[in-house]
């Protein structure tokens, strides 16, 4: 960082004599040998991968004063001179060098003297001053902590491969390639002396850190810390066999004959869990309508994977196989279309043979077609609804259209509303969709009276008021119905905000914790929020340059090797030029030999039609594809059981992500690895934030060598080459 010292009172002192004398020294010097050593130059050099200051640790230039009052580089070893001014290295500061306890008394002197009324002007320029000395502090704290990173680790290292004899050294042209197709897209390196002195990386922030978990207090304050802290804890080992006959577990014989073609032997825990409490424990009700007595409400997380689709599905579809007539009885919202599509198929192999009809509504088929699907008479007018399905699965935009826009489309008869993926449906990104259901499962005051419905040919047509809506007559005292709608909220990664949850008015709600955490240590993670992850999920982390993390990434696919594998970018767009490199790399490691077979890979993110991304989905869960390169699109909820490893390509922004991502592995008690490669200058923030959700013991820290990498350099520089082309031809032609 350069300080502009033009505005700086001047201040004649032998020191600074001393230190302009020297200075003209150096001049010629330096006009002689042609060495030069401007901030400039070493930005440039930063670029083309040849200086040793990281991405991060800008250089802070000092002026002639503060060389006064710090001495020259000689005298204190703090840095080196750049035309005229110090140069003083992020890590140089006062705690790399004896004498900063000297320094420190003189600063202490100045502060002295600003203090007993020097003036104003040397006032603020000792607050400039002091400001200048502590930025490089702050600069390396954001420098790469890879030594910190490793501090405390298990670490592994990864041993080259031999087979392999490509031998190519590291280049600056060949980071600068990375670089580009990381930050900007191909660059033209003929230009690179003209960039300006910006460093490469943009200047690096760590994230804020999560506020504090709230206290116990704070939540009795906000009224829901019993709940809370009363919470039931299941242990994340506990199972229960389907059949075990000192288990009532309220399942009928159907159901169990449904579970037992899906491969349900044993419970999980959230399902052992939760199938009770909602069939056949005291507080369950069975019946379609509980208008006096009101079922609670359930908010339930645990981990990815643990059989949550089950825990719910199940009883709905035992409570609901004795309706006679079809009503609008369940409703279950979740964030995408795909996992919309992958509930209704669980859904729909649950009720064969119940007669219980399922629909979706996600805006995947025309308006009109959808309404037509859902909706029996769009034509009279019916207090009571008209609904064609029993259980509706949906996106909350597109069941927000249908409650403003179709007639007839009703959500007084719901005895269940299942809110999936919980805690993101309850961001901001969805908040409108929660006050219109709440609002449309809320009776209307005064309740409606029940009228004789005619049709447009005056024939009368059935038309049921839910007994919570209707306006009957009641004894003096007695209290008016109450909507028989149970909430039960799902997710890996609960909220346990106290402010978010009373939003959604939950009704004495039960919270269900399925936790690995150990006894006494539970409540803490429940106050902090910290999320379980299933048991078998092994987690690594690699520390690695930006420039080359597209090559340590075909490194682990290749060493490992990992397939069946689904690769997290932090976009749509940086998972289509993810997968061209990773396309053209694998085209010229197969062709330099007969016998090898590249991996086949393909993009997923929103940039593709909804036909073809479900082709790809099936295709990848068949093994036709080995590699999916993805958006956090398919982050959460996606259940592909085949998938082996999860590589966080981009790292996540936050342990919800992580938690999701990573639980695309390992799910069902199956073993499964997460990858995180982490830029250097995210290593910290990324390491506290894993620390800060009590995780960081688990994650295993790996230390590659650069030179496991040269193996595949060639084919890397082949590939960037080969992209860089494609780029330059896409943007002339766009
Ligand atoms: N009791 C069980 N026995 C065997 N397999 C089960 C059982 N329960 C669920 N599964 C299977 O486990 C897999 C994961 O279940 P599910 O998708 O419901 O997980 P989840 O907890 O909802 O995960 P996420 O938080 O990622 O959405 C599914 O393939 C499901 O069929």
């Amino acid at each position: 960082m350069v300080v502009n010292t033009s505005d700086k009172p001047k201040v004649k002192t032998k020191a600074k004599a001393r230190y302009l004398k020297a200075k003209k020294e150096r001049r010629k010097v330096r006009k002689t040998t042609g060495i030069t050593g401007t901030s400039r130059d070493a930005d440039e050099n930063e670029e083309g991968g040849q200086t040793n200051v990281r991405p991060g640790e800008e250089d802070y230039v000092m002026s002639p004063e503060e060389v006064e009052e710090n001495g020259v580089a000689g005298e204190e070893g703090l840095g080196e001179e750049q035309d005229g001014a110090m140069i003083i290295k992020p890590n140089g500061g006062d705690d790399d060098v004896p004498e900063a306890g000297e320094r420190k008394k003189k600063q202490k002197r100045r502060k002295d003297r600003a203090a007993e009324g020097e003036g104003e002007g040397r006032a603020s320029l000792e607050a400039h001053e002091k400001d200048a000395v502590r930025k490089p502090k702050k600069e390396k704290k954001l420098a790469p902590p890879e030594d910190e990173v490793h501090e405390d680790s298990e670490e592994e290292v990864l041993e080259p491969p031999d087979e392999d004899d490509a031998q190519l050294s590291p280049s600056g042209s060949e980071a600068d390639a990375a670089d580009a197709v990381e930050h900007d897209g191909p660059t033209d390196h003929a230009e690179a002396p003209m960039r300006s002195p910006t460093p490469p990386y943009l200047p690096s922030f760590p994230l804020p850190l999560a506020p504090p978990a709230p206290s116990a207090a704070e939540l009795s304050r906000q009224g829901l810390d019993r709940a809370l802290l009363q919470a039931e804890l299941v242990s994340a080992s506990l199972t229960l066999p389907l059949a075990d006959p000192g288990v009532d577990l309220g399942i009928g014989e159907r159901t169990l004959h449904r579970l037992d073609a899906l491969g349900v032997q044993t419970l999980f825990a959230v399902q052992a869990a939760l199938w009770p409490w909602l069939l056949s424990g005291p507080e369950a009700r069975r019946g379609l309508y509980e208008p006096r007595y009101p079922p609670r409400d359930a908010c339930v997380s645990a981990p990815t994977g643990s059989g949550k689709t089950l825990a719910y599905a199940v009883p709905i579809v035992e409570i609901l196989s004795t309706r006679v007539v079809t009503r609008l009885r369940a409703l279950v919202v979740l964030p995408t279309r795909d996992l919309v599509q992958q509930v209704r198929e669980t859904m729909e192999s649950l009720c064969k043979g119940t007669g219980l009809r399922v629909g979706s509504a996600t805006g995947a088929q025309s308006w009109a077609k959808e309404q037509r699907q859902l909706v029996e008479d769009l034509e009279t007018k019916l207090q009571g609804g008209s609904s064609k399905v029993d259980i509706l699965v949906c996106t909350p935009g597109r069941l927000m259209d249908h409650l403003n826009g179709t007639p007839n489309f009703s959500l007084q008869h719901l005895r269940f509303l299942v809110i999936d993926e919980a805690d993101r449906l309850l961001t901001q990104s969805f908040q409108s969709f929660l006050p219109q259901v709440l609002a449309a499962i809320t009776p209307p005051i005064p309740r409606l009276p029940l009228q004789a419905v005619k049709d447009s040919h005056g024939l009368p047509v059935p038309d049921a008021l839910a007994p919570a809506w209707m306006d009957v007559p009641r004894t003096w005292g007695e209290p008016e119905d109450q909507p028989s709608c149970q909430k039960l909220l799902f997710s890996a990664t609960m909220t346990r905000d106290p402010g978010i949850l009373k939003a959604l008015g939950l009704r004495n709600p039960k919270y269900f914790m399925v936790t690995g955490a150990k006894e006494g240590e539970q409540e803490e993670a429940i106050v902090r929020e910290e999320f379980a992850v299933p048991e078998t999920l092994a987690e690594h982390l690699l520390v690695v340059p930006t420039d080359l993390k597209p090559l340590y990434l075909f490194h682990l696919l290749h060493t490992h090797p990992i397939t069946n594998a689904l690769i997290f970018t932090k976009s749509a767009e940086s998972t289509t030029r993810l997968l061209r490199l990773l396309e053209f790399f694998e085209s010229s490691w197969a062709a330099e030999e007969a016998g090898r077979e590249a991996v086949i890979a393909r993009a997923y993110s929103s940039e593709l039609p909804k036909g073809e991304r479900r082709a790809i989905l099936d295709q990848f869960k068949n093994g036709h594809i080995g590699i999916l390169v993805a958006s956090d699109l398919i982050a959460r909820g996606i259940d592909i059981p085949s998938v082996a490893h999860v590589v966080n390509y981009d790292a996540p922004l936050d342990m919800r992500k992580y938690v999701h991502r990573a639980g695309r592995t390992a799910r069902a008690g199956r073993e499964g690895d997460v990858w995180s490669l982490v830029e250097e200058q995210e290593a910290r923030w990324v390491r506290e934030m894993l620390k800060a959700a009590g995780h960081w013991k688990r994650v295993k820290r790996l230390r590659m060598e650069e030179n496991v990498l040269d193996p595949l350099r060639g084919h890397y520089v082949k590939a960037l080459d080969k992209l860089r082309e494609v780029y330059s031809k896409d943007n002339k032609e766009a």
